[in-house]
């Protein structure tokens, strides 16, 4: 799985289950909140239907005092007293005709009284009265005949059934008629639930008046953040666990195998390399190949910690492949700064010799390159046993004719055996660097490398000296008859588009 698809799938694997699970959560709050709302505003009816009965109450024992000529002194104070013991009632008053005659506050007093203010001759709200000029009022008529008694009733008793036990965000209001009461006993002639969201009402069965609740202008998700953001959090810590859950197992290590898989199609092996130079007049007579996986994530990884693992697998074939068909390309490019002839060094592990691809793959290697002075050296290693077969027998014949030669890879340390690697006619032997280290520590590996440079002349090998870093290194092995160095002495392995950018740069100062 590719480091992008990984990014998005735990974004998806993150995002889609939390938008998922909050929307629900949101509906199923919301819900309830409209039913909660519905049932708040059915509470608040009938404490208003309570209130206003007790006006009306306070009116029929009003109207029962009435005396046949209608005289308020006689009974004003009765009616004050039945007034004081009611509750919520602020004063009754009595009518005749279109006129306030009696009232239980001041006693006799004429003021006019416009039946048709009432609504359904019942209910009226008023923003204020002779009392308190801006204090809201809601007046209860009673009729009898043409006598009618109405109560007072002041607006802060009802207002206070307002607030909400759930949220402050509602703002209920009360109609009776075109006229208003909302939240703080604000009287208002204009419509207050028009900004709201999600308004329910209840209309009262026994007055004519509604009541409305709805959102006040804020969004219903900040109305569930306040109300649920406990529960919120806790969902999203839920997810967060949850998706650290999932990276972990979509970034958990993969097999080394899988990874060199996706590292091959996505072209992740580059060549780098490292200079081989002539022992005597210390100029460069080539270079060797050597691998590096440049992964995403890791930055460069060294070939020690994949490459044995390629080998086992098999997968060391398509990766050589590769790096054929890179290092073709470059050296294609620079070809005309070589030195003639110029020695390029493949690592090629033994399974690749059990191939019938490999002498397709090093034709193309050669016709690509397409310059006889560059030869292709194929370095056997020897981690792993080459078995010489009729069939590695006649490849060999064939990588020869066509102008490939062959160099034995870390002489002395693997399974090679020098009688049965002799079948398949080699060219060099490469001495391996463990010996050169111990040149002037330990007499055995110099008595190694004197043997062995002595049985390569005989054999007409020639031999190159791998891990020289320093000069007593380079002139005991030079004196030795050492015909090749490579090692840090002369550079470590770069880029090889650098290292042939670099020789060629040199050449043009020269
Ligand atoms: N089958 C393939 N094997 C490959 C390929 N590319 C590399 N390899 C093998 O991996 C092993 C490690 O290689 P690397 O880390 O590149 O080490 C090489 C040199 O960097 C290192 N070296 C060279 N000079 C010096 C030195 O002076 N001092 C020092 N300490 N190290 C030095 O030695 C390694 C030389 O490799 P080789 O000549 O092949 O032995 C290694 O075994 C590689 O073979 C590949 O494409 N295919």
């Amino acid at each position: 799985m590719t480091e992008n698809i990984k990014k998005n799938s735990l974004i998806l694997l993150t995002l889609l289950p939390t938008i998922f699970i909050l929307k629900l959560f949101h509906a199923g709050f919301m819900a309830s909140l409209e039913e909660n709302t519905k049932q708040h505003a059915i509470a608040i009816v009938t404490q208003i239907d309570t209130i206003l009965a007790y006006g009306e109450q306070s009116n029929q024992q009003a109207l029962d005092l009435i005396a046949a000529d209608n005289n308020c002194d006689q009974i004003y104070r009765k009616i004050r007293t039945s007034v004081t013991r009611i509750p919520y009632v602020r004063t009754t008053n009595l009518v005749h005709g279109d006129s306030i005659y009696c009232t239980s506050l001041w006693g006799p007093l004429t003021f006019n009284d416009n039946q048709a203010k009432y609504v359904d001759g019942k209910l009226l709200l008023m923003p204020g009265s002779k009392v308190k000029k801006n204090q809201p009022l809601i007046v209860v008529r009673s009729e009898e005949g043409d006598k009618a008694a109405l109560s007072g009733i002041d607006t802060r008793y009802i207002e206070s059934l307002f607030s909400h036990s759930q949220t402050k965000s509602f703002l209920v209001s009360l109609a009776v008629g075109k006229l208003w009461l909302t939240n703080n006993n604000v009287f208002t002639y204009e419509n207050p639930n028009k900004s709201l969201l999600d308004v329910q009402s209840v209309t009262s069965n026994n007055y004519p008046f509604t009541v409305y609740i709805g959102l006040n202008g804020k969004s219903s998700w900040l109305i569930f953040w306040e109300q649920e953001y406990f529960y919120i959090l806790v969902i999203l810590f839920a997810q967060m666990f949850f998706s650290l859950f999932c990276r972990t197992i979509l970034c958990r290590p993969r097999s080394l195998y899988s990874e060199l898989e996706r590292a091959i199609s996505n072209h992740e092996f580059v060549p780098y390399a490292q200079p081989i130079m002539n022992a005597t007049t210390k100029e460069l007579v080539g270079l060797e190949i050597l691998m590096r996986w440049e992964h995403p994530v890791h930055g460069l990884v060294r070939p020690d910690m994949f490459i044995p693992q390629a080998e086992r697998s098999g997968l060391i074939i398509p990766m050589t492949d590769l790096i054929l068909k890179e290092t073709a390309k470059q050296l294609r490019l620079y070809k005309h700064a070589l030195p003639a002839p110029f020695h390029v060094g493949v690592n090629i592990a033994p399974q690749h010799c059990n191939s019938t691809v490999l002498s397709e793959e090093c034709q193309r290697f050669i016709s690509e390159v397409a310059d006889n002075k560059i030869v292709l050296v194929l370095e056997l290693t020897e981690r792993e046993a080459l078995e010489v077969s009729d069939f590695t027998h006649g490849l060999f014949q064939q990588l020869k004719s066509l102008g490939c030669k062959i160099a034995i890879d870390d002489f002395g340390t693997g399974h090679s055996s020098l009688v049965n690697l002799q079948k398949i006619d080699l060219n060099y032997l490469k001495i391996d660097q463990i010996f050169v280290k111990n040149i002037g520590i330990d007499n055995t590996s110099e008595l190694l490398i004197d043997t062995t440079v002595e049985m390569a002349k005989r054999l007409s090998l020639s031999i190159i000296a791998e891990g020289v870093e320093t000069e007593a290194q380079a002139e005991y092995l030079q004196k030795q008859g050492v015909d090749f160095l490579q090692g840090f002495l002369f550079s470590k392995p770069i880029p090889l588009e650098e290292f042939l950018q670099n020789h060629a740069l040199k050449l043009e100062k020269q």
